[in-house]
Protein backbone atom coordinates (compact mmCIF):
# COMPACT_ATOMS: atom_id res chain seq x y z
CA UNK A 1 0.00 0.00 0.00
CA UNK A 2 1.22 3.49 -0.64
CA UNK A 3 2.22 6.12 2.11
CA UNK A 4 0.13 8.60 2.63
CA UNK A 5 1.60 12.13 1.27
CA UNK A 6 1.43 13.93 4.79
CA UNK A 7 1.91 11.78 7.88
CA UNK A 8 -0.24 12.03 11.38
CA UNK A 9 1.60 11.53 14.37
CA UNK A 10 -0.07 9.27 17.18
CA UNK A 11 0.85 11.96 20.03
CA UNK A 12 -1.87 14.46 19.50
CA UNK A 13 0.28 16.83 21.28
CA UNK A 14 2.51 17.11 17.78
CA UNK A 15 -0.14 16.82 15.22
CA UNK A 16 -2.42 19.46 17.37
CA UNK A 17 1.05 21.92 17.05
CA UNK A 18 1.00 21.24 13.21
CA UNK A 19 -2.93 21.95 13.50
CA UNK A 20 -1.83 25.29 14.86
CA UNK A 21 1.07 25.89 12.97
CA UNK A 22 0.50 26.44 9.28
CA UNK A 23 4.12 27.84 8.92
CA UNK A 24 5.54 24.17 9.52
CA UNK A 25 4.10 21.07 7.47
CA UNK A 26 5.10 17.49 7.47
CA UNK A 27 6.01 14.91 4.32
CA UNK A 28 6.41 11.64 4.78
CA UNK A 29 9.44 12.07 2.35
CA UNK A 30 10.43 15.81 3.14
CA UNK A 31 9.68 15.69 7.06
CA UNK A 32 8.84 19.00 8.76
CA UNK A 33 9.35 21.68 6.58
CA UNK A 34 9.00 25.61 7.24
CA UNK A 35 7.58 26.84 4.26
CA UNK A 36 9.17 24.89 1.00
CA UNK A 37 12.44 23.71 3.17
CA UNK A 38 13.17 20.84 4.84
CA UNK A 39 14.64 21.26 7.69
CA UNK A 40 16.61 18.44 8.10
CA UNK A 41 18.51 19.48 4.69
CA UNK A 42 19.69 22.56 6.48
CA UNK A 43 20.74 20.89 9.79
CA UNK A 44 22.73 18.41 7.63
CA UNK A 45 24.40 21.26 5.72
CA UNK A 46 24.51 23.72 9.10
CA UNK A 47 24.49 21.62 11.74
CA UNK A 48 22.72 22.32 15.32
CA UNK A 49 21.76 23.78 17.74
CA UNK A 50 20.58 25.95 14.65
CA UNK A 51 17.98 28.61 14.44
CA UNK A 52 15.63 29.10 11.52
CA UNK A 53 13.15 32.65 10.52
CA UNK A 54 10.84 32.18 7.93
CA UNK A 55 10.40 35.29 6.19
CA UNK A 56 7.07 34.69 4.81
CA UNK A 57 5.50 34.33 7.81
CA UNK A 58 7.58 37.81 9.30
CA UNK A 59 5.84 39.19 5.83
CA UNK A 60 2.28 37.58 6.72
CA UNK A 61 1.91 38.15 10.79
CA UNK A 62 3.03 41.41 10.21
CA UNK A 63 0.67 42.15 7.26
CA UNK A 64 -2.35 40.88 9.21
CA UNK A 65 -1.56 42.78 12.05
CA UNK A 66 -1.63 46.15 9.91
CA UNK A 67 -4.98 44.92 8.18
CA UNK A 68 -6.55 44.24 11.60
CA UNK A 69 -5.55 47.93 12.26
CA UNK A 70 -7.10 49.22 9.02
CA UNK A 71 -10.02 47.12 9.12
CA UNK A 72 -11.10 48.85 12.58
CA UNK A 73 -10.34 51.75 10.59
CA UNK A 74 -7.29 53.35 12.41
CA UNK A 75 -4.15 54.81 11.01
CA UNK A 76 -1.29 53.37 13.09
CA UNK A 77 2.48 53.97 13.09
CA UNK A 78 4.03 50.61 13.48
CA UNK A 79 7.35 49.93 15.28
CA UNK A 80 8.52 46.50 15.55
CA UNK A 81 10.10 46.04 18.92
CA UNK A 82 13.67 44.85 18.25
CA UNK A 83 14.57 43.51 21.12
CA UNK A 84 12.32 40.31 20.40
CA UNK A 85 14.29 39.74 17.45
CA UNK A 86 17.38 41.66 16.31
CA UNK A 87 18.69 40.24 13.03
CA UNK A 88 19.48 43.16 10.29
CA UNK A 89 17.57 40.73 7.96
CA UNK A 90 14.93 40.53 10.50
CA UNK A 91 14.46 44.16 10.25
CA UNK A 92 14.98 44.40 6.68
CA UNK A 93 11.82 42.34 5.84
CA UNK A 94 9.57 44.18 8.42
CA UNK A 95 10.62 47.67 7.34
CA UNK A 96 9.87 46.72 3.87
CA UNK A 97 6.33 45.99 5.10
CA UNK A 98 6.13 49.13 6.48
CA UNK A 99 7.74 48.75 10.13
CA UNK A 100 10.14 51.36 11.80
CA UNK A 101 10.93 50.60 15.03
CA UNK A 102 11.27 50.53 18.64
CA UNK A 103 14.44 50.34 20.17
CA UNK A 104 15.82 50.03 24.17
CA UNK A 105 19.01 50.54 23.84
CA UNK A 106 22.03 52.29 21.55
CA UNK A 107 23.21 48.73 20.06
CA UNK A 108 19.40 48.69 18.99
CA UNK A 109 19.42 52.67 17.73
CA UNK A 110 22.36 51.75 15.89
CA UNK A 111 21.35 48.03 14.50
CA UNK A 112 17.98 49.52 13.41
CA UNK A 113 19.79 52.52 11.13
CA UNK A 114 21.91 49.91 10.20
CA UNK A 115 19.28 47.66 8.44
CA UNK A 116 18.57 51.05 6.68
CA UNK A 117 15.21 52.11 9.19
CA UNK A 118 15.12 55.52 8.76
CA UNK A 119 14.94 57.69 12.42
CA UNK A 120 12.59 59.45 11.53
CA UNK A 121 10.24 55.87 12.10
CA UNK A 122 13.05 54.95 15.47
CA UNK A 123 11.09 55.50 18.76
CA UNK A 124 13.50 54.93 21.80
CA UNK A 125 12.20 53.09 24.91
CA UNK A 126 13.37 51.92 28.02
CA UNK A 127 13.99 52.60 31.72
CA UNK A 128 17.66 53.28 31.79
CA UNK A 129 18.41 55.14 29.20
CA UNK A 130 22.32 56.47 29.27
CA UNK A 131 24.05 59.75 28.80
CA UNK A 132 25.60 58.46 25.84
CA UNK A 133 22.64 56.64 23.95
CA UNK A 134 19.93 59.65 24.67
CA UNK A 135 22.89 61.94 23.11
CA UNK A 136 23.20 59.32 20.00
CA UNK A 137 19.52 59.68 19.61
CA UNK A 138 19.68 63.63 19.37
CA UNK A 139 22.39 63.15 17.04
CA UNK A 140 20.50 60.61 14.71
CA UNK A 141 17.29 63.12 15.01
CA UNK A 142 15.04 60.10 15.64
CA UNK A 143 11.12 60.16 15.76
CA UNK A 144 10.42 60.03 19.31
CA UNK A 145 12.04 59.02 22.88
CA UNK A 146 9.35 56.93 25.48
CA UNK A 147 10.67 59.08 28.58
CA UNK A 148 9.84 56.56 31.38
CA UNK A 149 10.70 58.89 34.84
CA UNK A 150 10.75 62.82 36.16
CA UNK A 151 15.11 62.27 36.06
CA UNK A 152 15.40 61.45 32.44
CA UNK A 153 13.00 64.41 31.28
CA UNK A 154 15.64 66.88 33.39
CA UNK A 155 18.24 64.87 31.65
CA UNK A 156 17.28 64.87 28.35
CA UNK A 157 16.26 67.99 28.11
CA UNK A 158 19.71 69.06 29.48
CA UNK A 159 21.52 67.20 26.47
CA UNK A 160 18.74 68.93 24.22
CA UNK A 161 19.78 71.96 24.87
CA UNK A 162 23.50 71.62 25.23
CA UNK A 163 23.43 70.52 21.70
CA UNK A 164 20.50 72.54 20.51
CA UNK A 165 18.21 70.10 19.76
CA UNK A 166 14.79 69.73 20.71
CA UNK A 167 13.57 65.67 20.81
CA UNK A 168 9.86 64.96 20.52
CA UNK A 169 8.84 63.36 23.51
CA UNK A 170 6.13 60.45 24.93
CA UNK A 171 5.70 60.25 28.27
CA UNK A 172 5.25 56.79 29.23
CA UNK A 173 2.58 56.33 31.51
CA UNK A 174 2.16 53.08 34.28
CA UNK A 175 -1.26 52.54 34.12
CA UNK A 176 -1.55 50.07 36.91
CA UNK A 177 -3.49 47.61 35.06
CA UNK A 178 -2.68 43.69 35.93
CA UNK A 179 -2.23 42.07 32.21
CA UNK A 180 -2.96 38.06 32.94
CA UNK A 181 0.62 37.60 31.91
CA UNK A 182 3.47 36.10 33.42
CA UNK A 183 4.38 37.87 36.81
CA UNK A 184 8.33 38.43 34.79
CA UNK A 185 6.98 39.88 31.39
CA UNK A 186 4.46 42.17 33.41
CA UNK A 187 5.32 45.84 32.98
CA UNK A 188 2.07 48.26 33.86
CA UNK A 189 1.52 47.57 37.45
CA UNK A 190 2.30 49.77 40.33
CA UNK A 191 5.20 48.19 41.23
CA UNK A 192 7.25 47.67 37.61
CA UNK A 193 10.19 49.68 37.44
CA UNK A 194 8.42 50.66 34.17
CA UNK A 195 6.81 54.53 32.84
CA UNK A 196 5.99 56.81 35.29
CA UNK A 197 3.09 56.74 37.85
CA UNK A 198 -0.18 57.52 36.66
CA UNK A 199 -1.27 59.66 38.96
CA UNK A 200 2.18 61.84 38.20
CA UNK A 201 1.37 61.63 34.52
CA UNK A 202 -0.22 64.91 34.28
CA UNK A 203 2.05 66.83 36.34
CA UNK A 204 4.93 65.50 34.65
CA UNK A 205 4.01 66.44 31.23
CA UNK A 206 3.48 69.88 32.46
CA UNK A 207 6.81 70.11 33.33
CA UNK A 208 7.98 68.23 29.95
CA UNK A 209 5.95 71.34 28.47
CA UNK A 210 8.10 73.89 30.68
CA UNK A 211 12.14 71.98 29.63
CA UNK A 212 13.80 73.85 26.91
CA UNK A 213 14.86 71.28 24.20
CA UNK A 214 11.57 69.08 24.78
CA UNK A 215 8.56 68.79 22.68
CA UNK A 216 5.67 66.69 24.64
CA UNK A 217 3.37 65.35 22.02
CA UNK A 218 1.33 62.70 24.24
CA UNK A 219 1.80 59.73 25.81
CA UNK A 220 3.21 56.07 25.30
CA UNK A 221 2.08 52.89 26.99
CA UNK A 222 3.14 49.07 27.52
CA UNK A 223 1.74 47.16 29.95
CA UNK A 224 3.23 43.58 29.36
CA UNK A 225 3.99 40.85 26.98
CA UNK A 226 2.10 37.84 26.03
CA UNK A 227 -1.19 39.23 26.41
CA UNK A 228 -4.02 36.84 25.34
CA UNK A 229 -7.28 38.83 26.17
CA UNK A 230 -8.57 42.49 24.91
CA UNK A 231 -9.46 43.02 28.34
CA UNK A 232 -6.74 44.40 29.98
CA UNK A 233 -5.81 46.19 27.34
CA UNK A 234 -8.84 48.29 27.03
CA UNK A 235 -8.35 48.54 30.97
CA UNK A 236 -5.18 50.63 30.54
CA UNK A 237 -6.45 52.53 27.04
CA UNK A 238 -9.09 53.64 28.97
CA UNK A 239 -7.13 54.85 32.12
CA UNK A 240 -4.87 56.63 28.76
CA UNK A 241 -7.97 58.55 27.07
CA UNK A 242 -8.98 59.80 30.58
CA UNK A 243 -5.44 61.33 31.38
CA UNK A 244 -5.40 62.90 27.66
CA UNK A 245 -8.71 64.51 28.10
CA UNK A 246 -7.39 66.10 31.59
CA UNK A 247 -4.24 66.73 30.20
CA UNK A 248 -6.29 68.78 27.17
CA UNK A 249 -8.59 70.41 29.94
CA UNK A 250 -5.18 71.74 31.33
CA UNK A 251 -4.36 73.42 28.41
CA UNK A 252 -1.63 71.06 26.86
CA UNK A 253 -2.03 70.03 23.85
CA UNK A 254 -2.02 65.86 23.06
CA UNK A 255 -1.44 64.44 19.40
CA UNK A 256 0.81 61.12 19.79
CA UNK A 257 -0.48 58.32 21.75
CA UNK A 258 2.29 54.99 21.53
CA UNK A 259 -0.44 51.75 22.43
CA UNK A 260 2.81 49.82 23.22
CA UNK A 261 2.48 45.75 21.96
CA UNK A 262 2.15 42.85 23.97
CA UNK A 263 0.06 40.44 21.92
CA UNK A 264 0.80 37.24 22.41
CA UNK A 265 0.53 34.18 20.73
CA UNK A 266 -0.48 29.68 20.95
CA UNK A 267 2.83 28.09 22.42
CA UNK A 268 0.99 25.34 23.80
CA UNK A 269 -2.89 25.02 23.49
CA UNK A 270 -4.28 28.43 24.90
CA UNK A 271 -4.97 29.98 21.71
CA UNK A 272 -3.20 33.29 20.69
CA UNK A 273 -3.94 36.90 20.74
CA UNK A 274 -6.12 38.67 18.23
CA UNK A 275 -4.94 41.41 16.33
CA UNK A 276 -9.12 42.05 15.71
CA UNK A 277 -9.50 42.27 19.12
CA UNK A 278 -6.48 44.30 20.05
CA UNK A 279 -7.38 46.86 17.51
CA UNK A 280 -10.76 46.98 18.62
CA UNK A 281 -9.52 47.64 22.26
CA UNK A 282 -7.52 50.87 20.51
CA UNK A 283 -10.02 52.19 18.91
CA UNK A 284 -12.52 51.78 21.39
CA UNK A 285 -10.79 53.66 23.96
CA UNK A 286 -8.99 56.28 21.09
CA UNK A 287 -10.19 56.12 18.70
CA UNK A 288 -12.01 59.36 19.11
CA UNK A 289 -9.22 61.20 20.25
CA UNK A 290 -7.74 62.87 17.08
CA UNK A 291 -4.24 61.82 17.58
CA UNK A 292 -1.07 60.17 15.83
CA UNK A 293 -1.20 56.45 16.61
CA UNK A 294 1.72 54.20 17.20
CA UNK A 295 1.90 50.46 18.49
CA UNK A 296 5.01 48.46 18.78
CA UNK A 297 4.86 44.72 18.76
CA UNK A 298 7.37 42.24 18.99
CA UNK A 299 6.28 38.72 20.08
CA UNK A 300 3.14 37.96 17.83
CA UNK A 301 5.08 39.17 14.58
CA UNK A 302 8.26 37.11 15.05
CA UNK A 303 8.05 33.98 17.96
CA UNK A 304 6.14 32.03 15.19
CA UNK A 305 8.66 32.95 12.26
CA UNK A 306 11.41 31.13 14.22
CA UNK A 307 12.24 27.41 15.27
CA UNK A 308 15.67 26.10 17.10
CA UNK A 309 16.52 22.98 15.38
CA UNK A 310 18.68 20.91 17.56
CA UNK A 311 19.57 17.01 18.12
CA UNK A 312 19.54 14.42 20.76
CA UNK A 313 23.00 14.00 21.77
CA UNK A 314 21.81 10.79 24.54
CA UNK A 315 19.15 9.31 25.62
CA UNK A 316 19.64 8.92 29.66
CA UNK A 317 17.54 6.33 30.95
CA UNK A 318 17.37 6.09 35.21
CA UNK A 319 15.85 3.29 36.98
CA UNK A 320 12.26 5.11 38.64
CA UNK A 321 12.72 8.12 36.47
CA UNK A 322 11.26 9.07 33.17
CA UNK A 323 14.50 9.18 30.46
CA UNK A 324 16.29 12.33 29.96
CA UNK A 325 16.26 13.72 26.27
CA UNK A 326 19.68 15.33 26.23
CA UNK A 327 20.17 18.01 23.49
CA UNK A 328 22.85 19.73 21.77
CA UNK A 329 20.60 22.71 22.57
CA UNK A 330 20.48 24.21 26.22
CA UNK A 331 19.19 27.47 28.11
CA UNK A 332 22.54 29.36 26.86
CA UNK A 333 20.97 29.25 23.20
CA UNK A 334 16.97 29.33 24.25
CA UNK A 335 16.63 31.27 27.87
CA UNK A 336 12.75 31.18 28.18
CA UNK A 337 12.14 27.67 29.40
CA UNK A 338 14.79 28.10 32.26
CA UNK A 339 13.79 31.75 33.15
CA UNK A 340 9.57 31.47 32.79
CA UNK A 341 8.77 27.86 32.85
CA UNK A 342 7.99 28.43 28.99
CA UNK A 343 5.91 25.83 27.52
CA UNK A 344 7.41 25.39 24.16
CA UNK A 345 6.50 22.95 21.50
CA UNK A 346 9.22 20.44 20.47
CA UNK A 347 8.71 18.35 16.64
CA UNK A 348 10.86 15.67 15.75
CA UNK A 349 12.09 16.35 12.09
CA UNK A 350 11.64 13.17 10.61
CA UNK A 351 8.84 11.29 9.87
CA UNK A 352 10.14 8.38 11.17
CA UNK A 353 10.79 9.44 14.34
CA UNK A 354 7.12 11.05 14.52
CA UNK A 355 5.50 7.70 13.98
CA UNK A 356 7.14 6.12 16.74
CA UNK A 357 5.77 5.12 19.94
CA UNK A 358 5.15 7.89 22.01
CA UNK A 359 6.83 7.91 25.53
CA UNK A 360 7.11 10.71 28.41
CA UNK A 361 10.81 11.78 29.04
CA UNK A 362 12.54 14.76 30.27
CA UNK A 363 13.65 17.09 27.46
CA UNK A 364 17.01 18.81 28.73
CA UNK A 365 20.20 20.63 27.45
CA UNK A 366 23.44 19.82 28.32
CA UNK A 367 24.71 23.26 30.58
CA UNK A 368 25.60 22.77 34.18
CA UNK A 369 22.68 23.56 35.82
CA UNK A 370 19.26 21.72 36.89
CA UNK A 371 17.14 24.72 35.38
CA UNK A 372 18.65 24.02 31.25
CA UNK A 373 15.34 21.79 31.05
CA UNK A 374 13.24 22.41 28.29
CA UNK A 375 10.21 20.24 29.34
CA UNK A 376 10.38 18.78 32.63
CA UNK A 377 8.02 15.62 31.50
CA UNK A 378 6.29 15.90 27.74
CA UNK A 379 4.47 13.20 25.66
CA UNK A 380 6.99 12.54 22.87
CA UNK A 381 7.26 10.11 19.98
CA UNK A 382 10.58 7.96 21.23
CA UNK A 383 13.60 9.86 20.06
CA UNK A 384 17.00 8.21 19.81
CA UNK A 385 20.08 9.35 19.86
CA UNK A 386 21.01 11.40 16.58
CA UNK A 387 17.07 12.19 16.00
CA UNK A 388 16.63 15.81 15.73
CA UNK A 389 13.60 18.22 16.69
CA UNK A 390 12.41 21.58 16.15
CA UNK A 391 11.80 23.74 19.10
CA UNK A 392 8.60 25.74 18.35
CA UNK A 393 8.13 29.52 18.35
CA UNK A 394 11.61 30.62 18.98
CA UNK A 395 11.49 33.13 16.61
CA UNK A 396 11.35 36.27 19.27
CA UNK A 397 12.92 36.17 22.15
CA UNK A 398 14.84 33.60 21.44
CA UNK A 399 18.34 34.15 19.62
CA UNK A 400 18.73 37.54 21.03
CA UNK A 401 18.48 36.14 24.54
CA UNK A 402 21.62 33.41 24.38
CA UNK A 403 24.63 33.35 25.91
CA UNK A 404 28.05 32.00 25.76
CA UNK A 405 27.64 30.18 28.94
CA UNK A 406 29.36 26.70 29.24
CA UNK A 407 31.77 28.24 26.43
CA UNK A 408 29.15 27.68 24.17
CA UNK A 409 29.54 29.08 21.01
CA UNK A 410 26.01 30.78 19.73
CA UNK A 411 24.20 29.14 16.98
CA UNK A 412 23.97 29.75 13.56
CA UNK A 413 21.43 31.33 12.30
CA UNK A 414 19.40 30.61 8.95
CA UNK A 415 16.48 32.22 6.73
CA UNK A 416 13.91 30.36 4.67
CA UNK A 417 11.95 32.55 1.62
CA UNK A 418 9.69 29.88 -0.14
CA UNK A 419 11.92 27.32 -1.24
CA UNK A 420 15.51 29.45 -0.69
CA UNK A 421 17.60 29.68 2.38
CA UNK A 422 20.57 31.04 3.42
CA UNK A 423 22.80 30.93 6.60
CA UNK A 424 22.29 34.23 7.90
CA UNK A 425 24.74 34.24 11.12
CA UNK A 426 27.15 31.58 10.78
CA UNK A 427 27.45 29.59 14.18
CA UNK A 428 30.35 31.76 16.20
CA UNK A 429 34.02 30.34 16.33
CA UNK A 430 34.82 28.97 19.49
CA UNK A 431 37.88 31.04 19.26
CA UNK A 432 36.28 34.23 19.31
CA UNK A 433 34.75 33.65 22.92
CA UNK A 434 38.57 34.40 24.30
CA UNK A 435 39.76 36.20 21.30
CA UNK A 436 38.94 39.62 23.22
CA UNK A 437 40.35 38.16 26.93
CA UNK A 438 43.70 39.47 28.52
CA UNK A 439 45.46 38.18 30.63
CA UNK A 440 47.65 40.80 32.54
CA UNK A 441 51.51 40.93 32.78
CA UNK A 442 51.55 40.63 36.42
CA UNK A 443 49.46 37.66 36.41
CA UNK A 444 51.34 36.09 33.69
CA UNK A 445 54.83 36.98 36.00
CA UNK A 446 53.20 35.18 39.25
CA UNK A 447 52.82 32.22 36.93
C1 LIG B 1 8.26 49.17 25.79
C2 LIG B 1 8.01 47.88 25.08
N1 LIG B 1 7.48 47.92 23.86
C3 LIG B 1 7.25 46.80 23.15
C4 LIG B 1 7.53 45.54 23.68
C5 LIG B 1 7.23 44.34 22.83
O1 LIG B 1 6.37 43.48 23.45
P1 LIG B 1 5.85 42.18 22.72
O2 LIG B 1 7.03 41.47 22.19
O3 LIG B 1 5.17 41.43 23.78
O4 LIG B 1 4.92 42.61 21.64
C6 LIG B 1 8.06 45.45 24.97
C7 LIG B 1 8.32 44.13 25.60
O5 LIG B 1 7.56 43.69 26.44
C8 LIG B 1 8.32 46.65 25.69
O6 LIG B 1 8.84 46.60 26.91
N1 LIG C 1 11.86 38.09 27.22
C1 LIG C 1 10.45 37.92 27.45
C2 LIG C 1 9.64 39.05 26.95
C3 LIG C 1 10.07 40.37 27.51
C4 LIG C 1 9.46 41.46 26.79
C5 LIG C 1 10.20 42.73 27.00
N2 LIG C 1 9.63 43.61 28.00
C6 LIG C 1 10.00 36.59 26.90
O1 LIG C 1 10.82 35.85 26.41
O2 LIG C 1 8.86 36.25 26.98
Amino acid sequence: MAEPTVFTTPDPTVRDLLATHPQLTSDVQCGLMLEGVPLSAIADEVGTPCWVMSAGTLRVRAQRLLGAMTQAGLSVAPHFAVKANDHVAVLRILSETGFGADVVSGGELRRARNAGIPASRIVFSGVGKTDAELRLALAEGIAQVNVESAEELEILSALASACNREMTVLLRVNPDVDAGTHAKITTGVAENKFGVPYDEALALYRRASELPGLRPAGYAMHIGSQILSAKPFREAYARLATLVKATRAAGYPVSALDCGGGLGICYRDEGEGSPDAWAGAIRAELGGLDVRLAIEPGRWIAAPAGVLLSTVVLRKVVTGGVPFIILDAAMNDLLRPSLYDAWHGIVPLSPRDAVADVETVAVVGPVCESGDTFAPARVLPRLERGARVAVLDTGAYGAVMSSTYNSRTLAAQVLVDGERWSVIRPRQNVETLWADEVVPEWIKQTA
